[in-house]
């Protein structure tokens, strides 16, 4: 009998953890962004319909920033072309430029990001903190009076490449203009991959005490230190039902040097599948989509699961 790697993890469910998770893909846009090699347009649609073929219920698709500062993504109004169901294909948004180009392109769902920390803010957005504040509150405005869904991310809400560790009120406090902007979630972002058990739960607790309750919140964990699934558990337990991640774990942040890949959406549905948590999502339709675009991207799948089933 010839031995083979199991494809499905045993399912022992937890007391206590939610019996269902929104799994939110960024993948072409979070993991493509970051990538040197540039995707044909067409691979790229091809990827993000596989990937909302899989079940995942949001896709975001492309950004519609400055071609100049993020070249990978050029082909937005391409791909959102290509795209059906648009509401399940949020695109990032960084001023009222790009929120034009994407409504032009016939987008219905949009994201705003702005940093917890001003160095990252002024090398991310060319501005400051507040002035990225101010920004995001103009094109949360004008995307709702438009009808659209909006997402807030805040980033570095653990520790800053530059300014070090970051404290958690200084978080919440941007999440809570976020939500006071209108952004119907807001997605916590450790862009570094820093983050730890503990701090997860603090910062959580954090936005609770400023009124911003696990319903309005998502949770972007890299992988850069090894931490993402035990702090996607740490903030299962605390009752967070909206996790990003990224099909293969492709990606980072080409704004901050130590960002590695995003948590891979397949290590991530391993684990929540194996505590009996429904997704909607079948893996190996992510796998599929993952192995083409990593060959594709002439390297190796940074998620483990992809590693072992490949
Ligand atoms: C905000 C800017 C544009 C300021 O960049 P700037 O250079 O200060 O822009 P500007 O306003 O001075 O404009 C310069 C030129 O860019 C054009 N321009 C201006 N805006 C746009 C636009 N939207 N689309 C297309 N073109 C645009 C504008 O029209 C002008 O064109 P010109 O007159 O010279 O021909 C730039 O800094 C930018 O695009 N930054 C985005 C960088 C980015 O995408 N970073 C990665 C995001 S991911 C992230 O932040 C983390 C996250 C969300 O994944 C979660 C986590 O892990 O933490």
């Amino acid at each position: 009998m010839s031995s083979a790697p199991q494809r499905t993890p045993s399912v022992f469910p937890v007391a206590g953890l939610p019996d269902r998770v929104d799994v939110y893909e960024v993948g072409a846009r979070d993991g493509l962004q970051a990538e040197e090699a540039l995707v044909p347009t067409t691979e790229k649609i091809a990827f993000v319909r596989a990937l909302r073929a899989s079940g995942l219920p949001m896709v975001e698709a492309t950004s519609f920033v400055s071609p100049r500062w993020v070249p990978q993504l050029a082909d937005a109004a391409e791909v959102m072309a290509a795209l059906d169901d648009r509401d399940r294909h949020p695109v990032l948004v960084p001023n009222m430029r790009g929120l034009e180009r994407a409504c032009a392109a016939g987008a219905r769902a949009i994201a705003v990001f702005v940093s917890a920390t001003e160095t990252f803010s002024r090398r991310n957005l060319a501005m400051g903190r507040e002035a990225a504040l101010d920004a995001a509150r103009e094109v949360v405005g004008a995307a709702r009076a438009e009808g659209l869904v909006v997402r807030g991310y805040v980033s570095m809400c653990f520790g800053d490449p530059w300014e070090g560790p970051v404290d958690v009120a200084a978080v919440s406090g941007v999440s809570q203009a976020l939500v006071d902007a209108g952004c119907g979630q807001v997605s916590l972002g450790d862009t570094i991959g820093v983050g730890t058990v503990g701090h997860v739960r603090e910062l959580i607790d954090a936005h609770a005490r400023a009124g911003i309750g696990t319903d309005l919140l998502a949770m972007h964990f890299h992988d850069t230190y090894g931490q993402a699934l035990a702090n996607v558990h740490a903030s299962l337990q605390a009752g967070v039902t909206c996790f990003d991640a990224s099909a293969a774990g492709i990606g980072g942040c080409p704004f901050a040097g130590s960002a590695t890949g995003n948590l891979a959406t397949e290590d991530l549905l391993w684990m929540l599948h194996g505590l009996g948590i429904e997704t909607g999502v079948d893996l190996d339709a992510v796998l599929a989509a993952g192995a083409r675009m990593t060959g594709l991207l002439g390297r190796p799948a940074p998620s483990r699961v992809a590693q072992a089933l490949g």
